[in-house]
């Protein structure tokens, strides 16, 4: 038996986290191989450690002296060391990262000094053999990981070694330049790591006990999902459930490798377990909610649309020739929407507005923002009926416009589309009706 193991920035705060992953991985042989985030927060308000580096980062880019920033950051791992009696020292590290900083500076290689760091420290504490990811952990030429390459590298790596730390969030860019993955991305690590150890499962620690049916800064303490698929995951991390990162599914997909998701503050909850597929019935008939704010809907209307041949490559071609993919696409009869992330829509909407008439002719094309979308996700939704219907008449009664829905045709989702401010009320009605009312 074989388990991978990730922690992230929440569980490695500071020395006490510290001890108690400590505490976690020596209790089980089986966790030979660790990934570490770098510290998190450790009380409300306080500063990840990726931000500190990234802010580093931006005062050198800029020209000015990131010395003082790079000392703050030096005195977390300081206490921590100090704490654990660590025979680590960092003058040299903090050395070459000013003067990397200075001469070149790189946000890449800026925000994966954390996850090096604070591997070097769980090296140390754990007397394990540090495994470095610009050397093992590879990007492609796309800047998508490179899976081939990476179980070639890493597979030789770990081979024969028992015990291991792997630091996460960070690997080689095709340019050799260390290379991140996005925010949360020492999850993927994670599931990299698991994939190519061949492990029995992947045990990710955070700060909370499983994946929970809601957000629980939006949900107070809402109920935890035993299990879920997959495809649910992916539903859900993709629509914002940011305890797990979107695409930390796909390694350990490809092998079948289980995800259990713990909590390092309690760690004998059983957590959730996600899974390729389950004969467990969800408790309730939604698994989870999720959802995002910041999008737009553009909403081309003319008369006959639907008898015109090509009418939808026209339109998708005006989003695709201005680089802006698209979220959703639900249409009418001589109406079709297409919804877009604000952020990469907003600085070039006249170009694809004035793109669609030039292609399409319409009648009208008109352009809603400020919307949040929100997905209610389960596997259980197609064996009931009257799931929609729920849905409506729940946020009817908390007074909330529907603004648009789309089904999957896999009936595994439903999204919503109300205002932002709508947001936190709707997924608190969707909960309650589905939910609490359950309980
Ligand atoms: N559906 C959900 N279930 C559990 N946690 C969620 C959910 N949606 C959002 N979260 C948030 O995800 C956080 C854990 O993810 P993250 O902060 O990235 O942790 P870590 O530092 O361990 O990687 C939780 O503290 C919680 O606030
Ligand atoms: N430290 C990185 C990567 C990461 O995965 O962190 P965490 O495990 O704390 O979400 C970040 O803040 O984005």
């Amino acid at each position: 038996m074989k388990k991978v193991v990730k922690f992230g920035g929440s569980s490695l705060a500071d020395a006490r986290q510290f001890e108690k992953v400590g505490e976690i991985i020596k209790s089980d042989p089986n966790r030979s191989y660790v990934v570490p985030s770098a510290p998190g927060k450790r009380f409300e308000g306080d500063t990840k450690v990726t931000d500190m580096l990234l802010e580093a980062y931006r005062i050198a880019a800029e020209g000015s002296d990131p010395h003082r920033q790079l000392m703050a950051i030096k005195d977390r791992y300081q206490e921590i060391i100090d704490q654990l009696n660590l025979s680590i020292r960092l003058d040299e590290d903090f050395d070459q990262i000013e003067e990397s900083l200075k001469k070149e500076p790189s946000l890449d290689f800026a925000a994966s000094r954390g996850e090096q760091l604070n591997g070097k420290l769980m090296a140390n504490y754990l007397d394990y053999r540090f495994i470095e990811p610009a050397e093992n952990i590879f990007f492609d030429q796309d800047g998508f990981l490179d899976m081939n390459k990476t179980e070639r590298v890493l597979g030789k790596s770990l081979a024969g070694v028992e015990k291991a730390i792997i630091p996460g969030f960070y690997g080689c860019g095709f340019d050799g330049r260390v290379k991140t993955f996005s925010r949360g991305g020492s999850d993927v690590t994670g599931s990299v790591v698991a994939a190519v150890a061949g492990a029995d499962v992947y045990e990710n620690w955070t700060d909370v006990s499983g994946f929970m049916v809601a957000d629980p800064r939006i949900i107070h303490n809402p109920v935890s999902i035993d299990t879920l698929t997959y495809r649910e995951l992916r539903e859900l991390s993709y629509m914002g459930a940011s305890v797990l990162h979107e695409d930390a599914i796909f390694p350990v997909r490809s092998k079948g490798i289980p995800i259990n998701i713990k909590n390092t503050n309690a760690p004998d909850a059983e957590g959730t377990w996600i899974v390729e597929s389950t004969a467990r019935k969800p408790q309730f008939t939604i698994t989870g909610i999720a959802g995002k704010k910041g999008f737009c809907a553009v909403s081309i209307t003319k008369d006959l649309m639907n008898s015109e041949i090509g009418f939808g490559r026209k339109v998708l071609q005006s989003f695709e020739d201005n680089g802006i993919s698209f979220e959703h696409m639900p249409s009418g009869i001589d109406t079709m929407t297409i919804v877009v992330h604000e952020d990469e829509f907003l600085h070039k909407e006249q170009a694809v507005v004035s793109e669609i008439h030039r292609l399409t002719r319409p009648d009208q094309v008109e352009i809603e923002s400020d919307l949040a979308l929100i997905a209610v996700v389960g596997r259980g939704m197609k064996s009931m009926r009257g799931t929609a219907g729920r849905i409506f008449s729940a946020l009817a009664h908390a007074h909330i416009n529907v603004r648009m829905m789309d089904q999957g045709s896999s009936e595994l989702n439903i999204i919503i589309g109300v205002a932002n401010e709508d947001f936190e009320g709707a997924i608190k009605a969707i909960y309650d009706i589905f939910v609490t009312i359950n309980l």
